[in-house]
């Protein structure tokens, strides 16, 4: 992540930001915005236009209404019956326009916040894909199933309801002032005089709401969360029988989600009852007013009708309006945080100009590499490592030595801090990712077997491979028989019952993955946990298929499989302490020897 401050992600847990850098994200959302409406301004301003039109169709109801009363009734009674059928006519043809234009511009708003959500949601999911291993070992999967849940929830909620509401909402209401101000002006001092309680009711529902809602956010989040560390980490808690702790713990989260929402209803219930309130008086000082300027004949019936139905409507957006701050928030928010991801670029970035590789041999060099995953702390100080192709690595070392890193560099998951990696001469940062990942590939600890059939997951390694290739991908590393007596076979789903594999299987599946692409390279992260000793044996033949006639690099957990290794590299703190084959370090007396011995000991 970038060092410069509050850029990316950076400042997302800050609450100490400086102005220049709270200005600074600002914008950067605002630029998001932007890119995102750009290519729909056209639209947008047509849809905001329509608005404005259908706005004024439905201001005109009321003051049709009262020319009718006014003009219309009294030509009538001269047998003129043209200006009242005029007026209902026009009042039809306004309110048939209103509905017309609503109906437009719902569908048209809807389909623009669509397409702003659908951009947005691709782009966060590409851009976060994209970025290296080095963004999502710090920046934990639950914040980034916030920013594609709750955050693009947010910024929808705004767009859908929000946006509408407020642009409809200020019109109609600024559209009304002014019909009563030109009806009677006297009735638009009366509504004047009312804005004065309804600004502090606005004011007073929208402090406590703001701080409301964001301890509604906050509880259901933590809900949320808790949820998911259960149910991720089911297994360790059932082991540690932890269902009863759980229990009470998420009985207080619910507890707590469930008092601020009846505080929130309970919030609306004064809100809600106090715009009525403030409505109702108003009218009834208009009715009151206007009903005696009627009689002493400074004001027309039709006008008094008028204005009473438009202080009536006057209030009906307000609460919308009043909401839509608190919508406008949390939405900026989001679009702040979701801004950060997609300033932050991959650390291990694409080379302009990629050198061609084809057909690697699998020479590895580690040039005078050193490495640290933060400044001040090398993990690797610098050494240097030559494997010629073909050579089969075993990395044995206690927990912390540095093996995993040196596996993530062989694999450009990371570059190194200083010197460079190189893969037959060529540095790994000037090869293409499409070229590098044919020549090396990682197998994890967990073979990790995504939702599909069980050929679907060993095609990974070749996505072009027919059913016979992967067939004997299968047959070459053992897996073929238990894969044939699975319900479907090879078409079995690995997520459906019936379809689930052991450890042992689900690592033969990865080995047929790794053996179908046929990489020049192979990093195997060793799996830890133990197998029974047929399934054990099993996957000792399957490894040994695979690392014929390619370099393999692998973090050992089993004597069998160091046994197997052309050369061993014992590791301590970041360095390679013993370099040699199994046999001289066994006949030696350093780390490996006795680790040999404590591992032979704890078969007997
Ligand atoms: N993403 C990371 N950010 C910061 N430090 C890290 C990161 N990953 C590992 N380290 C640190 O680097 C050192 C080496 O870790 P590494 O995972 O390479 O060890 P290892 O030998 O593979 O251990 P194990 O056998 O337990 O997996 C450790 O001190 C570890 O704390």
């Amino acid at each position: 992540m970038s060092a410069v401050a509050a850029t990316g992600v950076t400042g997302e847990d800050r609450s100490d930001l400086s102005k220049e850098e709270s200005r600074r994200i600002r914008q950067r959302s605002l630029r998001l915005l932007g890119s995102l409406i750009a290519p729909m301004r056209g639209r947008v301003i047509l849809t905001l236009v329509v608005v404005v039109i259908s706005t004024v169709l439905q201001v005109a109801g009321p003051a049709l209404i009262g020319i009718g009363v006014d003009q219309g009734l009294a030509a009538l009674r001269s047998d003129d019956w043209a200006p009242l059928a005029w007026t209902a006519l026009t009042y039809l043809v306004t309110g048939v326009g209103g509905a017309l234009s609503i109906s437009w511009y719902t569908v048209s708003s809807a389909q623009i916040s669509q397409a702003i959500l659908i951009e947005l949601r691709t782009r966060t999911f590409l851009h976060t894909q994209r970025l290296s291993l080095e963004f999502h070992e710090s920046y934990t999967s639950g914040r980034i199933i916030s920013r594609q849940t709750s955050d693009l929830d947010s910024i929808r909620e705004l767009l859908d309801s929000g946006i509408n509401q407020l642009v409809q909402g200020a019109l109609y209401s600024g559209f009304i002032a002014i019909a009563i101000f030109t009806v009677d002006w006297v009735s638009g001092v009366v509504l004047l005089c009312s804005l004065v309680p309804l600004y502090f009711l606005i004011r007073w529902f929208q402090k406590r709401s703001q701080k409301l809602f964001r301890v509604q956010r906050v509880a259901s989040a933590k809900l949320i969360v808790h949820f998911v560390e259960t149910m991720t980490g089911i297994r360790a808690v059932k082991a540690f029988r932890k269902e009863k702790r759980n229990e009470r713990e998420f009985g207080a989260l619910v507890e707590d989600y469930r008092k601020v929402n009846a505080d929130t209803i309970q919030l609306f219930g004064i809100f809600d009852p106090g715009l009525v309130m403030i409505g109702n008086i108003t009218v009834a000082i208009a009715l009151l007013i206007g009903g005696f300027r009627v009689v002493s004949g400074s004001l027309a019936i039709g006008s008094l009708l008028a204005v009473l139905l438009y202080a009536r409507r006057f209030f009906d957006p307000m609460e919308e309006m009043a909401m839509f701050y608190n919508s406008y928030q949390s939405a900026a928010a989001a679009l702040e945080k979701i801004s950060g991801v997609l300033e932050e670029e991959p650390s291990v970035p694409e080379p302009a100009h990629p050198t061609k590789l084809d057909g690697a041999h699998g020479h590895v060099l580690f040039d005078d590499v050193s490495f640290h995953y933060k400044p001040g702390r090398d993990v690797l100080p610098q050494f240097r490592l030559d494997i010629p192709a073909g050579q089969t690595i075993a990395l044995v070392g206690s927990t912390g030595a540095g093996k995993s890193t040196l596996a993530k560099l062989v694999s450009r998951f990371y570059d190194p801090s200083f010197g460079k990696i190189t893969l037959d001469g060529v540095d790994l940062r000037e090869l293409s990712s499409e070229d590098l990942r044919r020549a090396i590939v990682m197998v994890t600890q967990e073979a990790y077997l995504f939702s599909g059939s069980v050929a679907d997951n060993i095609a990974l390694g070749k996505p072009d491979a027919t059913i016979e290739e992967i067939q004997r991908a299968a047959q070459a590393v053992g897996a073929h028989e238990f894969i044939a007596s699975l319900p479907d076979g090879y078409d079995t789903d690995v997520n459906k019952r019936g379809g689930r594999v052991s450890a042992g299987q689900r690592q033969l599946i990865s080995f047929a993955r790794a053996f179908l692409a046929n990489p020049a390279v192979l990093i195997l992260d060793e799996a830890t946990s133990s197998l029974d000793i047929p399934s054990e044996r099993l996957v000792q033949e399957a490894l040994q298929t695979l690392l014929a006639d390619r370099t393999a690099v692998i973090i050992a957990h089993r004597l069998s499989t160091v046994a197997i290794a052309d050369r061993v590299l014992v590791m301590e703190h970041g360095r390679i302490v013993e370099d040699g084959t199994p046999a001289e370090l066994i006949g030696g007396t350093g780390r490996f020897a006795q680790l040999h011995a404590a591992w032979r000991d704890s078969l007997v």
